[in-house]
């Protein structure tokens, strides 16, 4: 599988306010990149944290795109999927209505009127992990259903523990004209943080997108 981590954030690091509120960070131009980067993708992933924070459709707002991956053979819209160990993810969550096909990674901690109710609404629930979602494993799991292209969109502590479990192959961050502050905001990677032995990253390139900053990187195994 190849892992994809595309996420933006303000001058001061920032993916949202303190109060978890969504903020547009990305300019039109870089939406539309956002877009086309999930047109190429088998699946785009969050965490139910940014499930109950921005009820996020991770869709595909551009037609041409869904058409040309009907052309492929393949479906219009790129499967979703949530990590959300127990479950805490609404019925009437955007993301689980029927524009695509919706995975919902769970840990066997999920109660079964949980699961029930996430496969009544649509989701298919694979499970990894014991009290919470074991990533690695959760990965295989998408892998066997045919997803080789992830997409990964955040939030923080999605994105570290997915570093910590050194499962990414490729970072895009977009870095907007903007300040956002606080301690308790979401930054890039959350989580415990790295005190030692920091994942390596090799800068592939930069680019002026809207106004502001695309910085690509290729992640090392070192
Ligand atoms: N600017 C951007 O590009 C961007 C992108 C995405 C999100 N955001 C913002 O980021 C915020 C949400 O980020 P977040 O960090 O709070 O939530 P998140 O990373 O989306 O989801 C974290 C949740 O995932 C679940 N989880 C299950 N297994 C996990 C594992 N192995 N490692 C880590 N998490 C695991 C945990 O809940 P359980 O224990 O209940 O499973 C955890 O609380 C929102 O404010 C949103 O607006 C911004
Ligand atoms: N690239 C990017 N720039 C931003 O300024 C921003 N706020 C997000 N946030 C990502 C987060 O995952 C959002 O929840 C989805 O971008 C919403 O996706 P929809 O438009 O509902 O498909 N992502």
């Amino acid at each position: 599988m190849h892992v994809v981590v595309n996420a933006a954030v303000s001058a001061d690091g920032k993916l949202s306010t303190r109060r978890h509120e969504q903020v547009r960070i990305s300019g039109p131009d870089d939406f539309d990149r956002v877009d086309r980067l999930r047109a190429e993708s088998d699946a785009v992933l969050v965490g139910v944290g940014t499930v109950l924070a921005d009820d996020p459709h991770l869709t595909l707002d551009d037609p041409d795109r869904r058409a040309n991956r009907e052309r492929r053979g393949e479906e219009p819209t790129p499967a979703r999927v949530v990590v959300d160990s127990t479950g805490r993810t609404p019925t009437d969550a955007r993301i689980l209505d029927d524009a695509a096909t919706t995975y919902v990674l769970a840990a066997e901690a999920i109660a079964d009127e949980r699961r029930a109710a996430l496969e009544s609404a649509g989701a298919e629930v694979l499970v990894a992990g014991e009290e919470r979602v074991a990533l690695a494993a959760a990965l295989d799991a998408l892998e066997d259903e045919g997803i080789e292209a992830l997409m990964v969109e955040g939030g923080g502590e999605i994105i570290f523990s997915l570093f910590e479990a050194g499962l990414v192959d490729e970072l895009s961050v977009y870095v907007g004209s903007l300040l956002i502050g606080g301690r308790d905001a979401p930054t890039l990677a959350d989580g415990e943080g790295f005190v030692e032995s920091f994942p390596s990253l090799s800068l592939r390139d930069v680019s002026r997108i809207d106004d502001g900053v695309l910085l690509r990187y290729d992640v090392g195994t070192e």
